[in-house]
């Protein structure tokens, strides 16, 4: 179950001089070829066991879409064959094939009855495609009302509501945001684990090392590399750096953009009622949590080995004799990057009673390499020398997001954090 089989795959596309070559084609007796072949794909061979998870990169225009679309069926090869077997489930193009004048149940029901499953099995499953997608009453709006954003989390949601036997992802996760982003790589990672045999095209090399045991290295449609993901990798990059020489293809860079400023108590709770995992308790409440750049603004996308301040702001409804406020951050695939808190920081915020407001600001480096973050927050009281407190009182999953872009004066190439390492050499000659 699960494994795919390529074999000598190619795929070429007409190309004509002009529009009106392509008409001439057509309309002279005998379709008398007018046209060029372009091939995207050549020769390319190779096979997918049940398990494996095979990561497809190369840069821009490789040919790692057209792959995917000709496993999945949706584009037919010029020459070669695909080979599946077990349930292929596939999330391509953004809400591919929902219609717009349907609503979102609708389309869940017809996108699963295109994936095999019966009308009585979808019913039963509509309750966890509902609680994945976490878009509320948007469920039965039209989906021409709905956010991109939207359309990826209703199309994920149904293409993991049964475990696949193949499951087949190309970028799309990237459209969505990072609550959702993380919720789908644990439900990835979960299915991988059960047997699921992954393909997924990503430009993120760290989750092609994260999730990946394998993978395909694609250069000009063919298969330049097929094995370990670090080697792929290594591959890719060097291709890039040669491009970045060559002037080409080098990351644009943006300057921090300064995020709206909605009221902040109103956009912790709203994100709070959505994040699963929280803790709420009557003795305080967070009014406000953000997060500023160096010159005060509010922001969500930085740059690498810039400073931001997450500042928090407490109501406190009750008698706290020891109160502490921490944070953790965690990267796209949910992994902590980093945790502490007042008491693990040694300072003691003192007692506080009902009424009082309490403000605590972390300044920290964004020593971290580009990609997405997000900052979960908590308040405790009682703090111990084993690390857990009295009480948890507040705990916001989740509560901010964050983007790190590339910094141009950056030593940092990949991975997550920038321990800024110093370098020393002896060149004896
Ligand atoms: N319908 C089409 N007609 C003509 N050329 C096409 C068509 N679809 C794709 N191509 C070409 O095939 C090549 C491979 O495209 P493909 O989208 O598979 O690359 P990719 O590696 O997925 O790129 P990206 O990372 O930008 O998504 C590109 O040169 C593209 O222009």
């Amino acid at each position: 179950m699960g494994s795919v089989t390529v074999e000598g795959l190619g795929k070429a596309y007409k190309q004509y001089a002009s529009r009106w070559a392509r008409l001439a084609e057509w309309v002279t007796p005998g379709h008398k070829p007018r046209h060029s072949l372009k091939w995207v794909l050549r020769d390319m061979n190779f096979s997918v066991s049940p398990g494996e998870a095979v990561g497809i990169l190369g840069v821009n225009g490789a040919g790692k879409s057209t792959l995917l679309k000709i496993i999945t069926g949706t584009v037919q090869p010029t020459a070669g064959s695909v080979r599946t077997t077990g349930r292929v489930a596939a999330l391509l193009e953004l809400g591919m094939g929902f219609h717009p004048d349907f609503t979102g149940r609708q389309n869940a029901v017809m996108a699963a009855q295109l994936l095999g499953m019966s009308v009585e099995e979808i019913a039963g499953l509509m309750p966890d495609i509902e609680a994945f997608a976490e878009i509320g009453d948007y469920i039965d709006q039209p989906v021409r009302v709905y956010s991109s954003g939207m359309q990826v989390r209703l199309a994920f949601a149904v293409a993991v509501a049964r475990r696949p036997d193949i499951l087949i992802v190309d970028e799309a996760l990237a459209v969505g945001d990072v609550y959702f982003q993380q919720k789908c790589y644990q439900r990835i990672q979960q299915y991988i684990a059960a047997g699921t045999t992954l393909l997924f095209v990503t430009h993120g090399m760290s989750t092609i090392l994260e999730v990946c045991t394998r993978a395909i290295y694609l250069r000009s449609g063919a298969i330049a590399y097929d094995g370990s993901p670090k080697q792929a990798v290594n591959l890719y990059q060097a291709d890039m750096l040669v491009a970045q020489d060559q002037g080409s293809s080098r990351p644009e860079i943006k300057p921090a953009q300064v995020a709206p400023e909605p009221a902040a108590a109103e956009q912790s709770q709203a994100q709070l009622e959505g994040s699963t995992g929280s803790l709420l308790t009557e003795a305080v409440t967070c009014v406000d949590a953000r997060l500023l750049d160096e010159h005060g603004q509010r922001v969500t996308v930085v740059l690498s080995e810039s400073r931001l301040e997450l500042r928090l702001r407490y109501r406190i409804h009750r008698a706290l004799d020891d109160p502490h406020v921490g944070f953790k951050i965690r990267s796209r695939t949910g992994a902590v990057i980093f945790e502490s808190n007042t008491y693990c920081m040694r300072k003691v915020v003192g007692g506080a009673g009902p009424g009082a407001l309490l403000e605590v600001a972390f300044a920290f480096p964004v020593d971290l390499s580009p990609g997405d973050y997000t900052i979960t927050t908590g308040l405790a009281n009682g703090g111990s020398a084993g690390g857990i407190f009295r009480e948890s009182l507040s705990y916001l999953h989740d509560v901010l997001s964050f983007n790190v872009l590339p910094n141009p004066s950056s030593i940092v190439w990949e991975g997550i954090v920038n321990i800024r390492p110093a370098v020393q050499w002896q060149l004896t000659r």
